[in-house]
Order: C-alpha cells, then sequence, then structure tokens
C-alpha cells in the first residue's frame, strides 16, 4: 500500500451561554475568496494591520488559495496580542458550530470504517484545549450520538448487510484509559484495575499486555460494555469544564474479517485525548494539578513527536509518554489516521486554539505507510509421509488420501520445526511441526535408508498407518535383536571372568542390581550365554510395542494427530513442545484473541497432560469465551530466591518491556510489591517453566522470536544476583544435589539493551 498522510478535520464548536463573542474569534471559512497571504509561522508572526496570515504548510505553503481557485477553505482567527492580524490555516475539512455529528461522520469517517474492514488499522484521534468538543465528537450525547457509536452501528450495519454472504466479520472491543501516564482497563472494575504495562511484540508492534478484548455481536452488546466503561473514565470538574476528561481514552474496536481461505484483521483506534490546560484558568486544586501537569505534558510529547516527524528528525521520541507509545502506530507507524481538531470559540482560548491549529497543520504532513492485514488460513498441508521402501498394505480401506493436494501451499506451523532426532522407537520425527516425511524409511532389512521428499501419491490413510507400524515394528524388532547379541556377548564375557577369578579364589557373593546375592555358580546356572531371559524380555517389549502401536494407530485413525506425535515423542521433547505452545497462547491471550489462546493451550495440554495449572488456564479461558468476558492472565509471578528474598519475574514470555527501556522503571512499583507477596503454586511453577523454556537457543530454533528480554538494570533494581550465566552452571552443579527447581525464567537483557542476543539464567533455590 502506498504512503497515506494523516487527514485533518477541524471543528469550531458552538458558543455556551457563558461565552460572549469576539471579532477575533476563530471562524470557519468556505471557500472565500483569498486575500495578501504571506506564509509564516502565526505563532511567531508580526504582520501589519489586516494582514492575513496563512499558516506554514508544505501542502500549501504557496499561497492563501487552498485549492488553487482563489479561495480559502479553513478556519480564520485573530492574534491574540494583535487582533489586527489574521491567521489562516487551510484544511479541507472544516465544521463550523451548525455542522452536525452525522455530517462529520459521513464524510470523513465512515470512508475509513471501509478501510479497517479491508484489514488496515486506522486511528482516529480528536485533539484540542480543554472543553473544546473533543468527547462531544467522539462519544456524544445519548441524543445525539458521535463518532464511536456511529462506527460500530456502521459496523454492525455492513457486517449484516454481508451475513449472506461468505463472509464472517468478528468484532471485539478493548477500552483503556492513560491517567498520569498510567494506563488502565477500562472494561474491568475500576477496584480490580491495575498499572497495564505497555510492550512491544515479537514483530515490534506496540500493544498493552493484559488489556481485555471483549468480542461484540450486537450495537446493543457494545452499549452495555461501553456505557459502563465510560463511567469508569476519569473525569472531574475544572472552571472550564464541569466534566473534563482527567484521562485520554482509547477505544479499540478488533476486524477479523473471514472471507473463503483468507483473514482480514483490521482494527479502528478511536481516541478522545484530554485537552491541553492552562492552570490559571482551570483553578486546578493540588490533585488536578498533577491530573493537568501529566496531560500538557503527554501532549507536549505528542507535539515534539509530531515535529520530529515533520523535520525527518532520526530519533521520534514516542518512548517519552504512553501516549505516543500507544500512537505510535497512528503517527508515522502502519496506520492510517485522521485527526479531528477541535476549537473552542471562546476569546480566552484564543493562543490555545492558535497552537492546536498549529499542531494540526504540522500533522497533515505526516506521512504513514498502511498495511493491509490478510492472511491464509487454509490448514496446513497433512504431513507427508517417505514410504517408498515399506511393503504396501495388504488390505487398504477406502479412504481419504493424506497426500499433499496439488497447487496447495504448504503454511509454515505454528511451532517452529526442530532439528530432526531419532526417538528411541527409530522414528525421526523431528519433534511437533515435522513432518511426517521426515521419517527415516527402514528398508527390510532394518537399514534406514535416506528420506525422500515426496509420499507416493494415492495411499489411504490406513495404507500408511499400516506402513507406520510395520517400519515401526521392523526396526524394534532390529534394535532388540542388537541388543540381545550385545548382552548375550557381555554375558560370555562376565561368565569367562568370573570362572577365571574362582580358579585363583574363592567366590566372593556379588550384588546383583536388584540386590539379591547370587554365587558365580548359581548365576551362571540362572543365565547361561544362551537366550531365555532376554527372549522373554523381548516378549514383553514386543506385547509393550504392539499395546502402544495399536493406540497410536487407534489415535491415527481419530484424526488426532496432535496426540499422536505427543506419545511418540521423547518426554524432553514432549516438555519443550508443550512449553511453546504455551508461550504462543499466553502471547495471544495477552493480545485478546482469547479463541486462538484457547486452541494453542490445549495443544499444549497434549504434551503436558498432568499440569494442572494448565487445566485450570483452560477452564478459565473457556469460561472466558462462553461468557464474553475478558481474560486478565496472570500477574508477572514472583519467585523465592535463596534466603528467602523475593523478586518480580522479571518479564512476561514472548515480550520486551518497552518501559523500562523508555526510563519508567520505576512504575508500577505498588503493582510489584502486591506480586512479590503473592507466594508462587507448584502447578504455577510448571506452566512457568514450561514458558520459561523458550527461552532457551534450543526452543526450536525460535527461542530468539518469543525470548523474553527482560533488562540486566532491573535485575539490578530489585536487588538480584545478576551474575554471567557463564559462571552459573558451576554454582549450580555444586548445587544440585541439595537444590530442586521451584521456579524458572530470569531472563536477562545484556546490558548494551535489547538488541544485543538475549541471555537467559535459570535459577535453581533450596527446597523448600
Ligand atoms: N458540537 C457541539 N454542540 C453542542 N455542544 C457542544 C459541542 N461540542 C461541545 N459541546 C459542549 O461543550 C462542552 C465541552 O465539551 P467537551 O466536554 O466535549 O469538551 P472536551 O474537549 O472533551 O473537554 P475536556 O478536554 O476538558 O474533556 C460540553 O458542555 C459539551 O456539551
Amino acid at each position: 500500500m502506498a504512503t497515506a498522510k494523516v487527514r485533518i478535520a477541524a471543528r469550531l464548536r458552538p458558543r455556551l451561554a457563558h461565552e460572549t463573542p469576539d471579532p477575533g474569534d476563530p471562524r470557519v471559512c468556505h471557500a472565500e475568496p483569498a486575500n495578501t497571504s504571506t506564509s509564516s509561522d502565526p505563532g511567531k508572526g508580526k504582520g501589519s494591520a489586516n494582514t492575513s496570515l496563512t499558516a506554514n504548510s508544505s501542502a500549501n505553503a504557496s499561497g492563501s488559495s487552498n485549492n488553487g481557485s482563489g479561495t480559502f477553505t479553513g478556519i480564520a482567527v485573530a492574534n491574540p496580542r494583535d487582533a489586527s492580524q489574521i491567521f489562516r490555516f487551510p484544511f479541507t475539512s472544516c465544521y463550523d458550530a451548525d455542522a452536525t455529528q452525522a455530517a462529520i461522520f459521513d464524510a470523513d469517517v465512515r470512508p475509513l470504517v471501509d478501510v479497517a474492514l479491508s484489514g488496515v488499522t486506522v486511528t482516529i484521534f480528536a485533539y484540542g484545549v480543554t472543553s473544546s468538543g473533543k468527547t462531544y465528537t467522539m462519544q456524544g450525547p445519548r441524543d445525539d450520538p458521535g463518532v464511536i457509536p456511529r462506527v460500530v452501528e456502521t459496523l454492525f450495519a455492513k457486517t449484516t448487510a454481508t451475513s449472506g454472504t461468505t463472509e464472517k466479520t468478528d468484532i471485539a472491543v478493548s477500552y483503556m484509559e492513560i491517567y498520569k501516564d498510567d494506563v488502565y482497563d477500562l472494561l474491568v472494575e475500576r477496584e480490580n484495575g491495575r498499572k497495564l504495562p505497555i510492550r512491544e511484540n515479537d514483530v515490534g508492534a506496540v500493544f498493552v499486555a493484559g488489556l481485555s478484548s471483549v468480542p461484540i455481536d450486537s450495537v446493543a452488546t457494545f452499549d452495555k460494555h461501553y456505557t459502563t466503561a465510560t463511567a469508569r473514565r476519569s473525569v472531574g470538574a475544572t472552571l472550564l469544564n464541569d466534566k473534563s476528561s482527567r484521562s485520554h481514552s482509547v477505544l479499540t474496536l478488533n476486524l477479523r474479517v473471514r472471507a473463503g481461505d483468507k483473514v482480514r484483521e483490521g482494527k479502528i483506534n478511536l481516541v478522545d485525548l484530554a485537552g491541553s490546560e492552562n492552570n490559571k484558568l482551570t483553578g486546578n486544586d493540588p490533585s488536578r494539578m498533577a491530573e493537568s501537569a501529566a496531560i500538557n505534558k503527554s501532549l507536549s510529547v505528542l507535539g515534539q513527536v509530531v515535529h520530529a516527524l515533520n523535520t525527518g528528525a532520526p530519533r521520534i521520541p514516542y518512548r517519552n509518554a504512553k501516549l505516543t507509545r500507544i500512537l505510535q502506530d497512528a503517527l508515522g507507524g502502519a496506520s492510517v489516521g485522521l485527526l479531528i481538531c477541535n476549537l473552542s470559540p471562546a476569546s480566552k482560548f484564543r493562543q490555545d486554539t492558535l497552537n492546536t491549529l498549529n499542531f494540526a497543520v504540522r500533522t497533515k504532513n505526516i506521512e504513514n505507510k498502511p498495511v493491509v492485514n490478510e492472511r491464509d488460513i487454509r490448514p496446513p498441508p497433512p504431513p507427508k509421509i517417505d514410504l517408498a521402501l515399506v511393503p504396501p498394505a495388504p488390505a487398504p480401506k477406502p479412504r481419504e488420501s493424506l497426500a499433499i493436494r496439488p497447487g496447495v501451499s504448504a503454511r509454515p506451523s505454528l511451532v517452529p520445526r526442530p532439528a530432526s532426532r531419532t526417538s528411541t522407537f527409530g522414528l525421526g520425527l523431528g519433534g511437533v511441526g515435522a513432518p511426517f516425511s521426515r521419517v527415516s524409511s527402514i528398508s527390510a532389512t532394518g537399514v534406514p535408508v535416506k528420506e525422500k521428499e515426496a509420499a507416493p501419491p494415492g495411499l489411504t490413510e490406513a495404507e500408511i498407518d499400516a506402513r507406520i507400524s510395520r517400519a515401526v515394528e521392523a526396526e524394534v524388532a532390529r534394535r532388540l535383536e542388537e541388543r540381545e547379541r550385545e548382552k548375550e556377548r557381555e554375558a560370555e564375557m562376565a561368565a569367562a571372568a568370573q570362572a577365571g577369578s574362582s580358579r585363583a579364589k574363592s567366590p566372593k557373593p556379588r550384588k546383583d542390581r536388584d540386590g539379591s546375592s547370587r554365587s558365580p555358580k548359581a548365576k551362571g546356572r540362572e543365565l547361561p550365554p544362551g537366550l531365555t531371559p532376554l527372549l522373554k524380555r523381548h516378549k514383553d517389549l514386543d506385547n509393550e510395542l504392539q499395546a502402544r502401536l495399536q493406540e497410536l494407530e487407534r489415535k491415527f485413525s481419530l484424526g488426532n494427530k496432535e496426540t499422536a506425535l505427543a506419545d511418540v515423542l521423547s518426554p524432553v521433547s514432549k516438555k519443550k513442545t508443550g512449553r511453546a505452545y504455551v508461550a504462543l497462547a499466553r502471547a495471544h491471550s495477552e493480545k485478546g484473541d482469547l479463541q486462538v489462546a484457547l486452541e494453542l493451550y490445549r495443544r499444549a495440554e497434549t504434551y503436558v497432560p498432568d499440569n494442572v495449572k494448565l487445566k485450570e488456564r483452560i477452564i478459565e479461558i473457556e469460561w472466558a469465551v462462553k461468557n464474553d468476558r475478558a481474560f486478565k492472565p496472570s500477574p508477572k509471578r514472583t519467585k523465592t530466591k535463596k534466603g528467602g528474598k523475593t523478586k518480580a519475574r522479571a518479564e512476561e514470555v514472548g515480550e520486551m518491556d518497552v518501559d523500562a527501556a523508555a526510563g519508567h522503571d520505576g512504575e508500577n512499583n505498588d503493582d510489584k510489591k502486591r506480586e512479590q507477596e503473592q507466594p508462587l503454586s507448584d502447578d504455577q511453577m510448571e506452566v512457568d517453566e514450561v514458558e520459561s523454556s523458550l527461552t532457551g537457543p534450543a526452543a526450536f530454533g525460535f527461542g530468539a522470536e518469543l525470548t523474553n528480554t527482560g533488562s540486566k538494570r532491573s535485575l539490578v533494581d530489585a536487588g538480584m544476583d545478576t551474575q554471567t550465566p557463564a559462571k552459573r552452571p558451576k554454582r549450580r552443579a555444586a548445587e544440585k544435589n541439595k537444590m530442586r527447581v521451584v521456579a524458572i525464567e530470569s531472563d536477562e537483557e545484556d546490558e548494551y539493551g535489547p538488541a544485543a542476543a538475549p541471555r537467559k539464567s535459570r535459577r535453581r533455590i533450596a527446597a523448600t
């Protein structure tokens, strides 16, 4: 998609009862004849009497005409220090006091709904001085709804219109406020609300971790959530506005449009910014002053970001405020942006109005690079099986072929493929995600043969299953024979050695593995160089193997490939795979993709079926999905350090705490303290352990993607041991016998920042 500049719509609100008119007040001009004009910065301009100055804008720097026809459309406002000087700010879209909510919506907002449904992120934000009408524009009163309710209504009207088609749209909402530079979820009870951290995922997208996302299936459902959440927003009375927003609010509508084999994921961010305010005018008390300072600071950072983008600065200060961090995508990112510039007609706000207009003029030069989020949702092709040398099944059942359909492109598995490994039963399954074609073929003589890429076409599933079974049986038989021969040799050598030593000295009873003492003579009688006991063992194994193969076949025939894979993996691989799924699930649940998260947790359970905490997690998410409720992932865990000290868990899996990097290390201290007081249950530890394994380099080769990169500085701050990982193994080895792992996960980031390779430390602590 090409670049797209941020669109600007200027809206002048009507005068309130107590506001008296003044000739220099801002005025909306619709195609008025353009007079003398000088390209100038209105904030600094000092023109002669009756001079009309046009705001400096690269879009229209050459004159007062903004449409090439000698007319001007935009906002005209007098200089507060020299009323004879009129500044003109050209905007193609501007609305005067008579403009209706519907007019603004239809002209500027409605087209963006289609853009979002096409898989693009759209951000619409209202900007302006306090009491300029931002909340009125975004939210609106019940009898005159603003942008937010209208967007939702339009979305549902559009999805209803496509209900007869193959297109299906899922909509979910999340709603947060940024109050005194802390983020809170407005969809949860205020008492339960905790400060939410801002994080960055593995592809650099910024998101608020733990923010709930509620699926909505109708305007009425949305209304219910929205009304409750809006009542939670921080609002207070000031001398300038008796219902002044004391926070910035961001309402996000997540759209998922499924059409055939494709899914598009668009988003609409609807932002109602708190208004800049002059404390001399607002009459703020100390608490209002603190709010006001936070509002003004974040808006000032917003201005700096816009300025840096306009001047092509090498560093854009997004990280200097939560607000800009969250709006990063809308300002120079991959979003389509609309800034609604709200203006107050009151004289006392004249300078603020000029500031607002200057900000708007600068913002409209920002270029974004919108991205369409569309992906193929066809299921991955069935695994290929190398069956070239396995003899054909005697009686194949006519079932659907597992052979890959021609023309269907393979999609990468959710779980990256590890290097192929050979299991104890000789199946080189290569772990989860590896195609069955990686199974080493076994020749009739039991010698593994080179892998081939494509399975012979036209085989039924039954044939494939049968061939796998025969291949496994052949390999197991070969290995058992080898083992028996080995044992025979050992037994013969032992007998010969004992016979030799018995001639030299009297026999000494020797303890066997089972603890029984037997004389070499007796042993010789029980274990002659013959094969009887070995064959017995062989038979046991055969039965065991047979049962296992039957179980495998049963599961394959049920189509439960996941379970079957879990069964044939080694315990270590099972655990690793489970960990990988848990980490992915957690990342999805934090993003609000509860359905996907649930599916991933269920898959994880296949690999670690005994994990009680995991079961609980599944039940919780199932409940949340079923009841359309938000799911709050468990807070960061603490772990007990040797000596009884505690510390906050470094990071969540798969994310980087961008706050620390942004210099907000001191935040959330209360939350951390609370977390430190929560002991970890063993089950939770197991889940954490499952997640933490992803940080290891051996985690299927994708550890780096999901690796937690907590900062070393934060560990130092928390009073933690920051000994380098290289030294740890020695200490661990010494402690190994008296310690047990009760909590793992302390990921450290190189002190030079997140760009450096992440390292992982595992801590062992004393058994309790
Ligand atoms: N277009 C409009 N038509 C009628 N009344 C309006 C309009 N815009 C704003 N108002 C009124 O102006 C007052 C201030 O509006 P609003 O609370 O929306 O301002 P705000 O910019 O959100 O202020 P703050 O930044 O302090 O939250 C309210 O009483 C509101 O009803």
